[in-house]
């Protein structure tokens, strides 16, 4: 890109326990929006969903594990190391106050995360501090305003806010980027249910973290869930 303006972007998720598809969607993003640093940023209590069934440091180690060797994504442990419940909006305020006005910061999701928005805490301040990058799946609709009402606030973010890649490194924040990228048909619950009901994860995960997971039994005893 043109513009020397400095870009990161982030990639939250609860990482329970990190797998190919998350790790494949983070270099891709990284590759494609050209960005300075991709940073992985494991959530310490997700407010809206069960408590992760295993501790916050083994899904730390587990990403560490992945991470290793790996040049182009790092490691963001600083949800980990906030008490209470992990709120990006708080995450993206304390990254502005650290990194000033004019970098870059762009928070990435998939579909499924861009619809519960709404709900998210402070949710309109998000466009404030940062990008939003979306990844829909080849072939996906977002919703439209007109015909969706379900997802009305969700529609009326993207027609004002849609921006594509040079945006993000013309300006810091404020545009929603939507991409279309392929993703493996991988997910941690699958690969808990595939462990809680004595078969083997192989393949799904790198083989680090799997030989982490068996060295400290974890995931045993979660046999519900399915893809
Ligand atoms: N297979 C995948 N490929 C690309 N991105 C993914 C994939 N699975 C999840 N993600 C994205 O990774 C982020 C973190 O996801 P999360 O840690 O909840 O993983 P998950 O596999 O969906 O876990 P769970 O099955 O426990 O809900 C979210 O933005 C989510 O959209
Ligand atoms: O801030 C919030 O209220 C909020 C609500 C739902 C999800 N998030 C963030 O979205 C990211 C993906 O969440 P998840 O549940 O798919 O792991 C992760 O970084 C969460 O902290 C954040």
């Amino acid at each position: 890109m043109s513009s020397n303006r400095y870009t990161i972007a982030l990639f939250g998720g609860t990482f329970d326990p990190v797998h190919f598809g998350h790790l494949r969607m983070a270099l891709e993003l990284s590759q494609a929006l050209k960005v300075d640093e991709m940073r992985l940023v494991p959530s310490h209590q997700p407010r809206h969903r069960q408590t992760p069934g295993v501790s916050a440091e083994q899904r730390r180690q587990m990403l560490a594990l992945a991470l290793d060797g790996c040049d182009e994504l790092q490691l963001d442990e600083r949800e980990l190391n906030r008490p209470g419940p992990t709120y990006t909006v708080d995450t993206l305020e304390e990254l502005r106050a650290e990194l000033g006005e004019e970098v870059s910061i762009s928070f990435c999701m998939g579909l499924d995360s861009l619809l519960t928005l709404p709900s998210w805490h402070r949710w309109e301040r998000l466009l404030q501090l940062a990008h939003l990058v979306v990844v829909i799946r080849p072939g996906w609709k977002l919703p439209r305003q007109d015909v969706d009402g379900s997802h009305g606030a969700v529609a009326a973010l993207l027609e004002k806010h849609a921006g594509g890649i040079a945006d993000l490194h013309a300006q810091p924040c404020g545009r929603l980027v939507v991409r279309e990228q392929t993703l493996l048909p991988i997910s941690s619950t699958h690969i808990r249910y595939l462990i809680g009901s004595g078969q083997s994860p192989r393949f799904l995960l790198p083989a680090a973290v799997l030989q982490y997971i068996e060295d400290n039994q974890l995931y045993r005893t979660a046999a519900t869930g399915g893809q």
